[in-house]
């Protein structure tokens, strides 16, 4: 950083966009650098993360500092101006391969502990803990959640409409959820009045008390208790196993381990045992000892049995297939591979595998890799029902049109880890049968109340007031700036939503909502509303808790744009800066397995193009600098030709991909600056720029393509060699040169 030169810090992440940002950073630069912008990088990898955990075991050389936590130091500065790629939310398996990756590459880190026992594993967990699941994201998420497609997208995806399959009225596809024993059904919520520590506490019958956790919380807080009962889960598999076999449909499980990463895993382990009851009955006391936690997916239990003798091994696996015969057909992740449902939690991210089933005409691929009708179960019933009122409705009315459909923006509580998302510390598997409290610690007064099983999933959610009133105002702004109507999804049946109903009619009054159409319903009226109008060409801005946040900001541009990639994602820091995230999406692991066998990348970094225009766009106007406000209107402009023109990457290799895609960004952005007249300097200083490139685009455009349909080396999959990825990422000699001299 220069002091008193304006700086956008990037992020490094995983898989695709870290492949994306190696090629677009030197693009960035130097364009911001006419600007007097400094563009700065912050390494937030699983990768990084993890070796920033342990300095204490690393050498000098192979220290990297805390990045992320200095990051979250800066969302409280107003001057804040963030990038943030998707990053890998790590389930065990994926931290455990990441930290073999860096074993091997000499970095002294020990693995995930099994059940930790001794001080220094119980510290080994603890530490990688804080990598686990998603960790990232709430800790920079300082501000409430705006995510839209910007017209352009949105009228691009009109005129070139993606596939969508056929719904048919005899799909017997359908969403299972619990309808008892659920965190709906016994849900208690209370907004707070005062300030104080609360207990998390379990009373046994026999009097006995065991404290969990104490936590400080803040007057006007909302508070919630909530358990799920494992007795009631383990009869509702069983149940929907039995349903599916009978009826003749495929079982899919779908479930945020990453996010919900204490609660998630548990339940997506319990859907495993129950389905192989027979194995796991038989093999117990076998699988304790080999440390089989199956909340990590089947493949922990592949992985681990691999140490036995080959004989039991093959008997392990019988009985497992035995299971299969009289137990409905799994859901595949990838049939090719024969990769089930239960492979992983990571694989089955309900926000991404529901829209892309519903997408696609509500099937899912069996083993044989055909299409099929699946029971989509969705334990938690909460938010599970909007699936099955959008299934409904396709069934009824048959798929969205892109050509013709509404759009459906969303402005998002998430602020300060609010509610669900921000509960992960505070959500226990109970260990006895008793009653679960909320205490007032000062006073003992108990706040709320539970009857709880052994075996339970018991939290505790809250939202803070501010990001309350912040998520009211952002929707009345976004409403007025819209001209839409805005809808907050929220069911006076739920009694933390009924607390919210209560705080944003009085934070509503607070704003001048004259003409605006504002309304509040139940989540299942609200799906259903939305949908009649998105199937009439009409716009619904949906305001959401963090929940319907990340679920509707998937399914929505999935079925509008094709991708949730093509979204402006921003993040209006409550401090004052901005934190712009690339899509709504994730990180794309199949696109890294099509770079490494056949060096095309076919991720979009539209994404990252809209967060970097907004991202500008805010430093021009926070700051007064007229160079960056030219720098943004043409870049938007840029991105508008881009889609117009038809320059986004191609899925299939041999094709313009993400590489190409970038040059004609650069492209047309150059040409822009140079074309404009506000400026003049910045004209001349982008001129030759724009002429290289239109000159070379032919040899630029066959560079880039030349070096499509072999196999690359990264040097890591976690941890990539700079050097390697900068090779594979920046393949063209002519277009590297040109943005050289213009940074010279
Ligand atoms: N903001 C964040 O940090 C988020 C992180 N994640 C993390 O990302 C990882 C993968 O998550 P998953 O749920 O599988 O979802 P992803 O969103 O990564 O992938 C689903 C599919 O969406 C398509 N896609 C997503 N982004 C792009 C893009 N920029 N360009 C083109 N296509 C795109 C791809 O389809 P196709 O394969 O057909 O090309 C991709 O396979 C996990 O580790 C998860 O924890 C997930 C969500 C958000
Ligand atoms: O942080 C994560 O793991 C996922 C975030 C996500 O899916 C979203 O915000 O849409
Ligand atoms: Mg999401």
């Amino acid at each position: 950083m220069t002091p008193g030169r304006q700086t956008i810090i990037y992020t490094l992440t995983d898989e695709a966009p870290r492949l994306a940002t190696e090629a677009f950073l030197p693009v960035v630069r130097t364009f911001t650098e006419a600007a007097d912008i400094d563009v700065t990088t912050s390494d937030i990898s699983v990768a990084a993360r993890i070796l920033a955990a342990f300095p204490d075991r690393l050498t000098e050389e192979q220290k990297v500092p805390d990045n992320l936590a200095e990051l979250g130091l800066m969302t409280q500065e107003p001057g804040t101006n963030i990038i943030k790629l998707p990053n890998i939310s790590a389930s065990v398996p994926q931290l455990n391969t990441a930290i073999a990756e860096l074993q091997a590459k000499g970095y002294d880190i020990p693995k995930y502990p099994y059940d930790p026992q001794t001080p220094e594993e119980i510290e080994v967990a603890e530490r990688l803990s804080a990598c686990l699941g998603s960790a990232v994201n709430p800790v920079l998420r300082q501000g409430n959640s705006d995510r839209r497609a910007p017209k352009a997208v949105k009228e691009y995806a009109r005129a070139n409409p993606h596939s969508m399959g056929k719904w048919s009225m005899a799909s017997q596809t359908h969403v299972a959820h619990m309808t008892h024993g659920d965190f709906y059904a016994g849900e208690k919520s209370i907004i707070l009045d005062r300030a104080c520590d609360a207990r998390m506490e379990v009373v046994t019958p026999d009097g006995e008390t065991h404290v969990l956790k104490t936590v400080p919380l803040e007057a006007g807080e909302v508070v919630d208790s909530m358990f799920m009962s494992k007795k009631a889960l383990l009869e509702f598999y069983e149940e929907q196993l039995n349903d599916a076999k009978e009826t003749g449909v495929m079982f899919s499980l779908h479930v945020k381990a990453t996010m919900m990463k204490v609660s998630h895993p548990i339940v997506f382990g319990h859907a495993v045992r129950v389905f192989y009851k027979e194995a796991f009955d038989k093999h117990h006391d076998l699988f304790d000892e080999l440390g089989i936690n199956v909340n990590n997916g089947m493949v922990d239990l592949y992985d681990k049995i691999e140490t036995l003798p080959s004989s039991k091994k093959e008997e392990i696996i019988e009985d497992l297939h035995r299971c299969h015969e009289h137990r409905p057909e799994l859901a595949m992740v990838d049939s090719a591979r024969g990769i089930t449902n239960f492979h992983s939690p990571s694989d089955i991210i309900v926000d991404a595998s529901m829209p892309a089933m519903i997408r696609i005409g509500g099937k899912m691929y069996g083993a044989d890799g055909r299409k099929k009708d699946t029971k989509a179960v969705i334990p938690e019933s909460t938010f599970a029902r909007i699936y099955q009122e959008i299934i409904n409705f396709c069934k009824t009315n048959g798929s969205f049109d892109p050509t013709t459909m509404g759009t459906v923006p969303n402005v998002g509580l998430m602020a300060q880890k609010a509610e669900e998302y921000g509960s992960h510390d505070k959500t226990f598997e109970v260990q006895y049968d008793g009653v679960a409290n909320i205490v007032d610690a000062a006073t003992g007064e108990v706040l709320l109340s539970q009857d709880v099983e052994a075996g339970d999933i018991w939290r505790m959610c809250t939202v803070k007031d501010a990001p309350i009133r912040d998520w009211v105002k952002l929707a009345v702004d976004r409403a007025r700036a819209s001209e839409m109507p805005a809808v907050f999804w929220l069911d006076p049946y739920r009694p933390h939503e009924n607390n919210l109903i209560t705080l944003v009619r009085k934070y509503l009054a607070d704003h001048d909502t004259e003409g605006l159409d504002i309304q509040i319903m139940s989540q299942v009226r609200a799906m259903r509303y939305t949908l009649e109008r998105a199937w009439r060409g009409l716009d619904t801005i949906s305001v959401t808790g963090n929940i319907l946040r990340d679920y509707l900001t998937d399914l929505f541009p999935i079925l509008e744009l094709g991708t949730s990639a093509k979204m402006l994602s921003i993040v209006p820091l409550m401090a004052g800066g901005g934190l712009y995230e690339t899509g709504a999406g994730g990180s794309a692991p199949k696109h890294v397995q099509q770079l490494v066998e056949e060096n095309h990348l076919r991720w979009d970094s539209l994404g990252e193009f809209l967060a970097l225009g907004a991202s500008l766009d805010d430093l021009g106007r926070k700051d007064d600098n007229p160079k960056a406000t030219i720098l943004a209107k043409t870049l938007d402009t840029a991105t508008g030709k881009l889609l117009e023109n038809r320059k986004g990457p191609s899925r299939v290799t041999g094709e313009l991909d993400n590489r190409g895609s970038q040059f004609w960004l650069a492209l047309y952005w150059a040409q822009e600056l140079a074309a404009q007249t506000e400026d003049r300097d910045l004209a001349a200083h982008f001129a030759p720029l724009a002429e290289k490139l239109t000159a070379d685009k032919d040899t630029i455009l066959e560079e880039l393509l030349s070096v499509q349909g072999t196999k690359v080396e990264l040097g890591g999959y976690f941890q990539p060699s700079v050097e390697k990825l900068r090779e594979a990422m920046r393949p063209s000699e002519t277009f590297n040169s040109a943005l050289e001299s213009t940074l010279a």
